[in-house]
């Protein structure tokens, strides 16, 4: 078992990495000095719950908690304030009060929705996250909660930070093949933006990976959390550098909204958006081998690169403008510098993005 801290100064917790953590959740529940005298509530997905939420309630119960139990769609459209409202009915109906604790069980769509449970419910309670997917070692680390709108991705929620992070990986043996590599990109991700080494280990190790080998994913995902861990402890509330962690997000997150939160996985539109930030920074005079080792490293995952053709500019362009990297009239991106290294621009103009977009639909030869 592995241990890092997020430190934020005032406060710090633990992200726990290891083998069979969910049968020993009751223990961790203990150790936090988390209450038995207030109902626990567990929040799933229909995936999930058959495979793994008795093997929760089972421990939380055998250490003296009272669990109530949300289980929810599965997939992003469950982002949204209507099941924000059906977990909170949940909540109230199974006796949550002030000192309760707000389980997350699942990937990031359960994390972003039952920490914004958490982080409203009575005005805040206590969070635990316990990731069952690999893109949850990005999602699960560093309180940012949320639900989407219609409009734009994670429009609505919190900073919320938990009490732990039980990342059991034992639970990822079960996870689809398209999720699997949607949860590699944001590891990926990590390493362009900080640590050149690790993304060269990830190039390296991709059929590892990709099988699932469990030395591999544990280190994976431990050198994936200690670089999130690292930069949320040193900018809480992105007020600077924690703006890095959006590399691939501003026109990432624009197609999963024009996509309906269905077309594409969340890794998949930042997989296309890194490719795009790549591509931005080489229009700018960047060495081309920046654009060309991003992308090959993401086509090694078999994640996708390029815009696909239906998509509109112009509504991917106003999703963008909808989004939060969209301030003071201007757009933010994160642009490699070189492969562990990015810079945050907010001069990036309409008419560079556009040409990128084109570029990326296969429409510009010159790509
Ligand atoms: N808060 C953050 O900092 C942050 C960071 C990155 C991503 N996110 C958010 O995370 C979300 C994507 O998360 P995700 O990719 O984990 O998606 P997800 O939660 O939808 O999980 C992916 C799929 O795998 C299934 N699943 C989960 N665990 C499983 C398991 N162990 N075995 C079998 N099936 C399993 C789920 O039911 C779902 O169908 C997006 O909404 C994204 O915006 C948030
Ligand atoms: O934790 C962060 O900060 C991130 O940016 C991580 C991203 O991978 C994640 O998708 C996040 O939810 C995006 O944040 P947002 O503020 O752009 O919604
Ligand atoms: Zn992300």
């Amino acid at each position: 078992m592995r241990t890092l801290t997020v430190d934020l100064g005032d406060r710090s917790y633990p992200i726990y990495i290891g083998e069979g953590l969910l049968h020993k959740s009751g223990d961790y529940f203990q150790q936090h000095q988390l209450t038995t005298k207030s109902p626990v509530l567990i929040v799933s997905d229909e995936n999930i719950a058959p495979k793994y939420l008795h093997v929760v309630e089972s421990s939380l119960q055998a250490s003296g908690y009272r669990t109530v139990s949300s289980v929810v769609k599965a997939g992003e459209k469950s982002k949204s304030l209507d099941v924000f409202e059906e977990v909170m009915t949940v909540a109230i109906e199974g006796g949550l009060d002030r000192k309760s604790t707000v389980v997350a069980l699942g990937g990031g769509v359960v994390g972003d929705l039952a920490g914004f449970v958490a982080a409203s419910f009575m005005r805040g309670v206590h969070f635990v996250q316990m990731p069952t997917t690999i893109l949850a070692h990005d999602s699960s680390v560093g309180g940012k909660v949320a639900v989407n709108h219609r409009l734009a991705k994670n429009m609505i929620g919190a900073f919320h930070q938990p009490t732990m992070v039980l990342y059991d990986v034992d639970t990822l043996r079960t996870l689809p093949e398209r999720d699997v590599r949607s949860g590699l990109s944001e590891m990926i991700k990590h390493g362009l933006i900080w640590d050149e080494k690790f993304a060269d280990w990830c190039r390296d190790n991709a059929e590892r990976l990709l099988a699932l080998d469990r030395e591999a994913l544990t280190y994976g995902l431990t050198e994936g959390c200690s670089i999130k861990a690292k930069v949320v402890s040193s900018d809480e509330t992105e007020q600077g550098l924690r703006a890095i962690l959006n590399l691939g997000h501003t026109i990432g997150h624009a197609l999963e909204a024009i996509g309906g939160y269905g077309e594409f996985l969340h890794g998949e539109a930042i997989s296309i958006g890194m490719a795009a930030s790549a591509l931005l920074a080489v229009n700018r005079g960047r060495d081309r081998s920046i654009y060309e080792e991003t992308t090959a490293l993401l086509r090694k995952f078999g994640l996708p690169t390029t815009i696909p053709g239906h998509l509109n500019d112009d509504d991917i362009i106003s999703a963008m403008l909808h989004d939060k990297k969209f301030k003071e009239n201007k757009i933010v991106f994160v642009l490699p510098v070189r492969i562990g290294e990015v810079e945050i621009v907010s001069d990036m103009t309409l008419d560079e993005v556009r040409k990128v977009i084109t570029q990326l639909k296969g429409e510009d030869q010159h790509v």
